[in-house]
């Protein structure tokens, strides 16, 4: 059976002058993890309200498998959510999953299977208000995790997990899509979701900065910065501009080329009987990448 897609399509949502989301549209597919990234407040929250049924858009649709999650025949059965880690202290970690999953008609088994999944088999009776916030995430994804479902949509859920935790949960997601699920997570942080999904949508002041695959963010051979010097720089740079390539200027004796790789300006400079003192590049990493898309560093 294939997982249904999320689709959103035009999704926007106003609250007062405040553009929380303007016409969003992207898809997280099934068997693959979706990082949905974004700066504090660009409406990564409100979006997933609002495709979890629990704030209605001013416009535009949020669907699971072509229907809105209230739509659904069993919403609670069919998407897990975690949209906050917030539990009532004196429970304990069971009490907290067993409400939970008589609320949405799970069998009990499943409170024990979900604990041991997220690694909190040992805390199963301790009171929730005693849980460190990686403690209390992973109860959250256990409760998102209850009713087996074939989409699961986290909101920010690496969130104060220690490395040992990032990695724990980026195995567990991974093996979540790799068996067909629809897995669509949030995060500000690229670094942090980097090694775990296959598909981004990046979302800046509630638009769509970009959405595709992870490996469309790299970048491109055209974005590339060759550093070049030589003992006369003005007459390789004539060379360069000559042969098509541009001449960025200089940091201190190094010029910054695009539009050729490494290999053309050392053959240019040979050419024109210039020794090399420096030749490298210069890459624009993911994360550069996603920082230009999020707008920061710009003035607000
Ligand atoms: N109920 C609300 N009433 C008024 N403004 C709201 C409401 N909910 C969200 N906003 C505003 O909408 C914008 C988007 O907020 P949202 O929480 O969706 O962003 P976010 O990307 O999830 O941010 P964060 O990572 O900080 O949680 C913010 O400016 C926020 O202040």
């Amino acid at each position: 059976m294939t997982a249904p897609r999320i689709e959103v399509s035009g999704l926007t949502k106003h609250f007062g002058r405040v553009h929380a989301v303007n016409g969003l549209t992207f898809t997280a597919e099934p068997g693959r993890v979706t990082g949905f990234l974004g700066p504090n407040g660009s409406g990564k929250t409100t979006t997933l309200s609002m495709l979890l049924g629990l704030v209605r858009p001013d416009a535009g649709t949020a669907t699971v498998g072509g229907r809105p999650y209230a739509d659904l025949e069993q919403p609670a059965m069919a998407v897990g959510s975690l949209l906050s880690a917030d539990f009532h202290p004196a429970h304990t970690a069971t009490a907290h999953l067993d409400i939970a999953r008589r609320a949405i008609g799970v069998p009990r088994h499943r409170v024990g299977e979900t604990l041991e999944m997220v690694g909190l088999r040992d805390s199963a009776h301790r009171k929730t208000g005693g849980f460190s916030l990686g403690m209390r995430q992973r109860l959250a994804l256990a409760a998102a995790l209850l009713p087996d479902p074939q989409v699961i949509v986290l909101d920010e859920p690496i969130n104060g997990l220690d490395p040992e935790g990032i990695r724990w949960i980026r195995q567990l997601l991974r093996h979540l899509a790799s068996e067909g699920r629809t897995v669509l997570l949030s995060s500000h942080l690229l670094s942090e979701v980097q090694q775990t999904v296959d598909d981004v949508v990046i979302i800046r002041r509630g638009e769509a900065a970009y959405s595709g695959p992870l490996t469309g963010l790299q970048p491109s051979e055209a974005d590339r910065v060759v550093l070049v010097s030589t003992p006369n720089n003005r007459r390789l740079a004539q060379a360069l501009e000559h042969a098509g390539l541009e001449v960025h200027g200089a940091r201190g004796d190094v010029m910054r080329v695009t539009g050729g790789d490494p290999e053309t300006v050392g053959n240019l400079a040979f050419d024109s009987g210039l020794p090399l003192s420096h030749l490298s590049t210069e890459e624009a990493g993911l994360e550069e990448r996603f920082l230009a898309l999020i707008g920061e560093g710009e003035s607000a």
